[in-house]
């Protein structure tokens, strides 16, 4: 007897009311299962997880779908999540989901220097602004292999080995007191001065000249200033929350529009970078106005390079392109913050300027060579570091390429795990006193930056550390040598220095810095 003939036996009531209770139990059960997804540690995108058999890392569940979304489209998502790690007493490891996404994040030095030594979180999360803007094909987001081995083998040897570095110094000074003449005009003519566009501005003329052999003049329009929007295009785009990324299934819409400025933007960077490549060819191809001998620029490195490590033209413009995008922000961020702070302290700039005038005098300018006799200039830019630093998440996630586990914590493959430095670096069993602005904290103990010590690593570490970072700190440490050598910083009387957050790409002043600066040097 089929079924529907064993129901027609069933009296009508009893079926009805049977049907009713059966509709209401698969109800509550789906319910319960909705509600154990969404309720599980780290949010929906952690409960769709296949791999059920370990211990769960303590985060929040966030929203149902959504996960712990709101936490990125806030400004100060460092200070967010530095709140919620201790709520949730998961400072070594704390996981969240945003959309689909899983998210590790470390806030404890131990457990960030496990994950970011680990080779197995030595590949980034491509995202699809990073892809639309063939940086997938630059050294940033190139996945951990030969491909990106090469490149930083290529840069580590040709732009930035120590002997580099100090060969670059002499444009870097020029460039120094171009800014300098640059601050002294803006001041006569202003009475105050808005130091972020000069401070970007030379500090794309840099990373412009160890790129591309090429120098823009302050504010005469031109390529010099298309190059700036390029690159603020860029750095904006890089720094918007794009919901496909955590919710695939609305790729194909485009809802902020992001694949469309992309796709404009990288058209409109081919023709800018393609046009300097080919005018290096020509000039190479002339032969008596290239100087084989000459220290080429890096467009010359990647010109020369032997036929397997030959990259096409695509390539060699999103790596000559991302070299631009990376160097030029962080670098001018950083002094921002700086210089913001010697305004707050006078007593401590005046203490700087001190130094320099013992060590360097009054009668010449300062020099590369002379940073390494300025301690207390050093513990300055460490101290900006520690409490302002430019990538208070390290700026570009990692993502774990197979199963792993960071110390008791089992991390599936495919999570993407970061580093809140942020965290570290204002944690009180880390720093003492860490809200204070303190440089002596650096004169009375030597700690490095550059990776080795988690306390306080701003160019992050392992394989994947900044190449950049001599360089970086180099053009840091002189140019605030010059500025504070040859001028007296002092707050405007129209605009308070405000040190409110805005995390983008990098960790930005929300109120650029406003202020006046006095000759020291007649
Ligand atoms: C104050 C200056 C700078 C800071 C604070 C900084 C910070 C960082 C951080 C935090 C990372 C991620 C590291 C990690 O995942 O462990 C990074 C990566 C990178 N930086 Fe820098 N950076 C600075 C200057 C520069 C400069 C001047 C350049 C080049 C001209 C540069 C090029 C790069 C590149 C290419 C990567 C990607 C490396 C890779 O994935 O293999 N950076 N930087």
């Amino acid at each position: 007897m089929s079924v529907e003939n064993h129901l027609l036996f069933i009296p009508r009531s009893v079926l009805h009311s049977s049907v009713l209770g059966f509709e209401a139990f698969a109800c509550f059960l789906l319910l319960t299962a909705v509600c154990a997804f969404c309720l599980a540690p780290g949010g929906f995108a952690w409960a769709l997880c296949k791999v059920r058999a370990f211990r769960a890392i303590p985060g929040p569940t966030g929203y149902p779908f959504i996960g712990s979304l709101t936490v990125f489209t806030g400004l100060t998502r460092h200070r967010v999540l530095a709140k919620m790690a201790k709520s949730f007493k998961a400072e070594s490891l704390m996981s969240f989901s945003v959309g689909l996404t899983r998210f590790v994040i470390a806030s404890h030095p131990e457990s960030a220097k496990e994950m970011l030594n680990s080779t197995a979180f030595a590949n980034r999360p491509v995202n699809e602004t990073a892809y639309e803007l063939l940086f997938h094909r630059a050294m940033g987001f190139a996945p951990y292999g030969e491909y990106w081995r090469n490149l930083r083998r290529i840069a580590a040897t040709h732009l930035f080995s120590p002997k580099r570095v100090v060969g670059s110094e002499v444009f870097r000074r020029e460039i120094g007191m171009k800014m300098v003449e640059e601050l002294k005009r803006l001041m006569t003519e202003n009475g105050e001065v808005q130091v972020k566009k000069v401070l970007h501005f030379g500090s794309l003329n840099n990373v412009m000249m160890t790129v591309f052999g090429r120098c823009y003049e302050f504010d005469k329009g031109g390529d010099g200033l298309e190059l700036e929007s390029l690159v603020t295009e860029g750095y904006e785009l890089l720094g918007v929350f794009n919901w496909s990324n955590h919710f695939p299934f609305l790729g194909w819409l485009d809802l902020q529009g992001v694949r469309k400025r992309c796709r404009n933007l990288v058209l409109t960077v081919s023709v800018f970078v393609g046009k300097i490549i080919e005018e290096h060819r020509l000039e190479r191809a002339k032969g008596d106005n290239f100087e084989k001998e000459k220290v080429g620029d890096f467009v010359d490195v990647l010109l020369d390079l032997e036929e397997d490590d030959k990259l096409s033209d695509s390539d060699m413009i999103a790596v000559l392109w991302e070299m631009i995008f990376r160097g030029t922000d962080t670098v001018a961020i950083l002094l921002e913050w700086i210089l913001a702070r010697m305004v707050l302290h006078p007593e401590i700039q005046s203490k700087a300027q001190s130094e320099i005038d013992a060590m360097v005098g009054s009668t010449r300018t300062v020099q590369g060579s002379d940073i390494p006799n300025l301690p207390y200039l050093q513990a300055i830019v460490k101290e900006c570091l520690r409490v302002h630093p430019p990538g208070p998440l390290l700026s570009w996630a990692r993502i774990a390429i197979h199963d792993v586990y960071v110390g008791d914590n089992f991390v599936p493959a495919g999570t993407s795990a970061m580093v809140n430095m942020w965290a570290i670096t204002h944690d009180d069993k880390v720093w003492t006193e860490p809200e204070k602005f303190s440089p002596e904290r650096f004169m009375a103990e030597d700690v490095s930056i550059m990776g080795t010590d988690l306390r306080l690593a701003p160019f992050g570490s392992g394989r994947r550390v900044c190449p950049g970072k001599a360089l970086g700190l180099a053009t840091v440490q002189l140019w605030l040598a010059q500025l504070l050598q040859n001028f007296t910083w002092v707050a405007s009387e129209n605009c308070d220095v405000d040190l409110s957050e805005c995390l983008k790409l990098s960790m930005e002043m929300k109120s650029p810095l406003v202020c006046k600066v006095v000759p020291r040097l007649v």
